[in-house]
């Protein structure tokens, strides 16, 4: 099948291409045969002329008679072999071959493309002779359709039973063929069409105005004059043609509309909508902030700029092409089907096949600020002409949400890789959203709530594609792997679980896993940990401890004493804690809270050293967070405690002059805390609030403010990715990993020194995009 993707039809092009040199070699063959034929024949007339002045003359010359029985005998005998050269077997070998090896459109894509058209036809109310012309909406096109095209699609059109489609393209067919006489195409044709058509529609007085005329042109059709008794036989008796024709749904009738840009939500409401930069509180997307529109605020949804390069896209598409495949739909039970509500081709990309695949997985989790765990890989998707996805919900329903193991998804972030030149938008009937897909753009938007329940508005469509090809990616994200940063979640899997998944809990697992624990505690969260996976993970209690400390408002001294959660628990955290906790804050980009954890880290471990941790590792790594997260002075204070220390620490010096150039420079680097950050930062207690979805997309407000770094994205720098565990000191400097920020050749950070470009002090301004 190639007609429902747009990269399939490019290679039919190249298919007809193929078949059009196989026809001309073969035309230029017979033109030869005929050529040969035509000289001979010359020669033959002239002979005869010659001998007909004076045949016995002619006939008495010995060497015109022996000519003569040659020329009949051995010369015919030549012309009748290139007579009989059967030139055109070769040629449609060569041509069947060719259907076999290229790809080549088969009935079902004439069928599908067909029903495309009458597809577009309804949804942007394109008249058939419109259509014909090459007018699609407002726009003119120099492709038109002939008599014989308005017939193959009237055919189609009426085996699909839509028999006023039908009849409207014939009867167009009609039209256009008086006008211009096609060879493939004859009167009776359409007209025995227009018979069917009519009668199958209920016009049977028409079909039988239709029946006449065949008959003047045919008189003695058979089967014409039977329906002709028929017809009028069934008229005398008064009975109606009972026509059945399916009711339209509310949500299709505004879906239509959507996608033709009519019956949208009125402007008064939309004009609330804000236009933001987004980051989350996370480092990376502090420096490079996203651009955010908000295309409805409750349930909300998200238009987020240039998630995504040119690059990337290119990199996504080429990857996807060998794949393509028809995009399927799940039925009741689980099974995955092709249906015609949903035509387009595509293909799933894991993230680790391929960086670039990784590194938009990775933007959407900083983005969503969600667990990418338990995502689906990248679905992209290739949409051909009047491809579409009927209205659908992305979450699964009922019995079939249950029986995933990571539950329901939770969210959507649908990447569109391609402008689309008419249609195609992604509409929200029962919100009045549409959104033109434009390239580079994401549309986000959450399908359960915060409670993990469906949310029916997210009801959606993608338009049918009417001019142009549309690439899109789907990264649909699941419940399981977002309780500690969804606390109020439920879902049908981990329900029970997740109920008790709470701050105590997490309490429980810092004492367990941080300070060696009691035999208590364990008994207490013995079944938690089968189903958290995170025996023996420092990782993921640490990640859980940042995001918990976040969620619930708790401060690095309130854990270090063990008040959680307003209980005084009988646990306390060293210096080394700290520091595996800054570690992991630090690994996970989360720079603010790094600098807190090392901070305390350093404190502690400045009174009481520890002899497993170099102090030196983690004014290092200290001052680079401080740095990053844009408490510049901070880290000035505390690579010149590091010097204090080590004084040749080459690297420290360097940075020392890099981080005095930007503080002397005058830039301004005003961190951003998300609200909850802020409230920390203030040195708030526990509160009982989670912060529940309001997070997800990060706050509003402050993002006017300076940030520096420029450029689509800072790369991550992975220093100490795959070597979380027993990772000490060979990380560091003196391994020659350098983590300074001053490198030879660039790589992952910002140049700092005299004309680096990137630090672009120029501020972001709020308002709409
Ligand atoms: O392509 C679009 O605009 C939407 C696609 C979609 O809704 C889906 O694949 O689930
Ligand atoms: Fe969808």
């Amino acid at each position: 099948e190639v007609f429902s993707s747009t990269e399939d039809l490019k290679e039919v092009v190249e298919t007809e291409n193929v078949l059009v040199g196989v026809l001309e070699r073969y035309i230029r063959a017979e033109k030869q045969k005929i050529k040969m034929l035509e000289s001979h024949v010359q020669n033959q007339k002239q002979e005869y002329q010659t001998a007909k002045q004076d045949i016995e003359k002619y006939v008495g010359n010995p060497i015109n008679s022996f000519r003569l029985i040659k020329r009949l005998i051995v010369d015919w005998e030549h012309m009748e072999i290139i007579m009989g050269a059967n030139i055109s077997k070769e040629f449609l070998e060569n041509i069947t071959l060719h259907k076999q090896n290229l790809k080549f459109p088969k009935n079902e894509d004439l069928t599908g493309i067909s029903v495309a058209l009458l597809r577009l036809q309804s949804t942007y109310q394109i008249n058939a002779t419109s259509m014909a012309d090459g007018i699609l909406v407002d726009q003119q096109y120099n492709s038109t359709l002939s008599a014989s095209d308005c017939y193959q699609i009237a055919r189609e059109a009426f085996l699909e039973d839509e028999y006023q489609h039908s009849l409207l393209w014939l009867q167009l067919a009609d039209i256009k063929l008086r006008k211009e006489p096609d060879d493939f195409l004859d009167q009776r044709d359409i007209l025995e069409g227009l018979i069917y058509a009519a009668y199958e529609y209920g016009y049977v007085e028409l079909a039988i105005n239709y029946t006449k005329e065949l008959l003047e042109i045919d008189p003695n059709h058979q089967e014409i004059l039977e329906n002709l008794a028929l017809f009028t036989e069934f008229l005398k008796s008064g009975r109606n043609m009972s026509i059945i024709r399916r009711a339209i749904t509310k949500d299709e009738k505004l879906s239509d509309q959507l996608c033709r840009n009519e019956n949208i939500t009125p402007l008064q409401f939309t004009s609330k909508l804000k236009c933001r930069y987004i980051n989350n509180n996370n480092p990376f997307l502090l420096i490079a902030p996203f651009k955010v529109e908000q295309a409805y605020l409750n349930p909300e949804i998200i238009i987020v700029y240039d998630i995504i390069t040119e690059k990337e896209i290119e990199i996504i598409k080429r990857l996807s092409v060998p794949k393509l495949e028809r995009a399927q739909v799940y039925d009741p039970d689980g099974e995955l089907i092709n249906v015609s509500y949903r035509v387009s081709k595509s293909a799933w990309l894991t993230d680790d096949e391929n960086t670039y695949v990784y590194a938009v997985s990775k933007r959407i989790a900083d983005i969503t600020a969600l667990s990418m765990r338990t995502a689906e890989d990248l679905q992209i998707l290739n949409y051909g002409i009047g491809g579409y996805f009927t209205n659908h919900w992305d979450y699964y329903e009922e019995e079939l949400a249950e029986r995933h193991e990571d539950g329901n998804r939770i969210a959507t972030v649908l990447i569109y890789m391609s402008d689309v030149e008419q249609g195609g938008s992604t509409v929200f009937p029962r919100l009045k959203v549409a959104v033109r897909p434009k390239k580079g753009t994401a549309l986000i938007w959450h399908n359960l709530n915060a409670y993990g329940e469906v949310i029916k508005e997210t009801f959606h469509t993608a338009c049918p594609v009417l001019v142009g090809s549309k690439w899109a990616a789907n990264k649909w994200i699941h419940v399981a792997g977002q309780e500690l940063l969804r606390p109020k979640l439920k879902n049908n899997v981990h329900n029970s679980h997740l109920d008790k998944m709470n701050i105590i809990v997490a309490a429980f697992l810092l004492s367990m896993l941080l300070n060696g624990g009691s035999s208590e505690v364990f008994t207490s969260i013995d079944d938690l940990k089968d189903v958290l996976e995170i025996e023996n993970n420092m990782v993921g209690v640490a990640t859980g401890i940042i995001s918990l400390q976040l969620t619930y408002l708790i401060n690095e001294t309130s854990i270090i004493n063990g008040q959680i959660g307003g209980k005084q628990y009988n646990l306390t955290l060293g210096g080394s804690d700290c520091y595996e906790l800054g570690k992991e804050a630090y690994t996970s980009e989360n720079y603010y809270r790094a600098f807190k954890w090392l901070e305390q880290a350093n404190a502690m471990l400045k009174v009481k050293p520890d002899m497993y941790i170099d102090r030196e590792d983690v004014l290092e790594r200290l001052s680079i967070a401080a740095y990053r997260f844009g408490y510049t002075q901070s880290a000035v204070n505390y690579t010149q405690e590091l010097l204090e220390l080590s004084p040749t620490n080459e690297k420290a010096l360097q940075n020392l002059a890099a981080y005095t150039e930007v503080l002397e420079s005058g830039v301004q680097r005003v961190p951003f805390l998300l609200h909850s950050e802020k409230l920390l930062a203030m040195g708030a207690g526990c509160v009982s609030t989670a912060a529940g979805l309001g997070r997800t997309f990060g706050s509003e407000g402050d993002f006017g403010k300076t940030v520096v770094g420029g450029g689509f994205r800072v790369g991550a720098e992975s220093f100490s990715r795959g070597v979380r565990s027993g990772f000490r000191k060979e990380v560091f400097s003196r391994s020659g990993r350098s983590l300074a920020l001053v490198r030879a050749g660039g790589g992952a950070v910002a140049p700092l020194a005299g004309g680096g470009g990137a630090l672009d002090a120029s501020p972001l301004k709020p308002g709409p995009c």
